[in-house]
């Protein structure tokens, strides 16, 4: 039961292969251009692969081996989008009821449906009015009781919280919380709030292939691509585990003891950003680590500047520093600094 996918489409680069158990919800994470769409598309009938297979809770999902591709309102696969997509003219309830209606549900009983799942987006009391005169995050409820409507066997949502203001969000994705549960659900996103809230699994793709998988709880405690660990908020080196840390292929070495890696075994580093120190100069008779590097970015978080760097070997490091010291070190992007990692401050773990 579940989901098992296969597909290629090779005019995108596209090649992704990933299994999903019974009414888990996983999140699929990912630069810009490695598939995420993509692989919504294939799922809900939209874009054509050149080959693959899908499976959803034992029945063939499309099989283009048999030659068999459903048309998309053939699937019973829900989809939210960004937008909320409401038919203008009709106003709430009808735009709910709608899904049921097409495929035959009497008004009466398709009304019924619709008012039970206004309910658990909170949002019957909004049934009368028309799309026009909902807010954004009213009418992105609205969306999801309309997908949850059809009664999907898998749903899909497409960055389902990234066109609604910070204000609104947390209680659309509160109803996502509620809802989502026992469903089997893909949802992109590039939000770590999202993953952590509303998915048990992550998928990674980059390049249009999957690079990592697995519970989303142990993905993001240990990323194995520079990808997570960003998203999680920590720092990452990839490289081969020495007596003292982990060094990269160009040179780059951070971190004390070696996790448990067998010396000369690939291992991940991993470190928070206010594990590394800024300096304008390289600093003198430090035990730590020093790594010449260039600033690329700096932007607010909470109280501190989050400060993107790029090393000389190439890593991309973020250092956590205070608004007072930007000023003091005179950071700007463009900037030669050099960083320093707390040893003891970094995790050593095998990949
Ligand atoms: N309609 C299209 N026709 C041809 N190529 C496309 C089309 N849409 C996307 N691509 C290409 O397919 C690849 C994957 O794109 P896709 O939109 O699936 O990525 P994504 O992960 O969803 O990106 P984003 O986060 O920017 O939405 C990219 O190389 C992209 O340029």
């Amino acid at each position: 039961m579940g989901l098992t996918f296969a597909a290629r489409l090779d005019a995108r680069g596209f090649d992704v292969a990933l299994e999903l158990g019974d009414h888990e919800r996983l999140a699929v994470l990912g630069p810009n251009g490695a598939g995420k769409s993509t692989l919504l598309g294939v799922l809900a009938g939209t874009v054509r692969p050149d080959a693959g297979h899908a499976e959803l809770d034992g029945e063939p999902l499309f099989d283009l081996r048999a030659g068999r591709w459903p048309a998309p309102h053939r699937r019973r696969v829900g989809l939210l989008a960004q937008d909320p997509l409401l038919f203008p003219h009709l106003d709430v309830l009808a735009n709910v009821a709608f899904g049921p209606r097409a495929s035959g549900t009497p008004r009466r009983t398709a009304e019924a449906t619709a008012r039970e799942h206004l309910r658990a987006v909170e949002a019957e009391e909004l049934a009368d009015r028309r799309p026009g005169q909902l807010s954004g995050g009213q009418a992105q409820r609205v969306a999801v009781a309309r997908a949850l409507a059809t009664d999907p066997r898998l749903l899909l949502l497409d960055e389902p919280l990234a066109a609604l203001d910070v204000t609104v969000a947390p209680l659309v994705r509160r109803v996502l919380r509620s809802v989502l549960v026992g469903r089997t659900t893909v949802l992109v996103t590039h939000d770590l709030l999202d993953t952590l809230l509303l998915s048990d699994r992550v998928a990674v793709l980059e390049a249009g292939r999957l690079v990592e998988t697995g519970p989303t709880a142990d993905v993001l405690r240990h990323p194995r691509t520079s990808f997570t660990a960003h998203l999680a908020g920590l720092n990452l080196v990839l490289g081969t585990a020495d007596r003292d840390g982990v060094r990269t292929p160009a040179g780059l070495h951070v971190g004390a003891g070696t996790g448990g890696v067998a010396v000369g075994a690939p291992g991940a580093a991993v470190f928070a950003p206010n594990a590394v120190s800024v300096f304008a100069e390289p600093p003198h008779g430090s035990p730590r680590t020093v790594l010449p590097a260039r600033v690329d970015e700096l932007s607010p978080s909470g109280d501190e500047v989050r400060v993107t760097t790029t090393t000389t070997t190439g890593a991309t490091v973020i250092a956590s520093v205070t608004p007072a010291s930007v000023g003091e070190l005179d950071l700007y992007p463009g900037r030669e600094v050099f960083l320093a990692v707390k040893a003891t401050a970094v995790t050593v773990y095998p990949v």
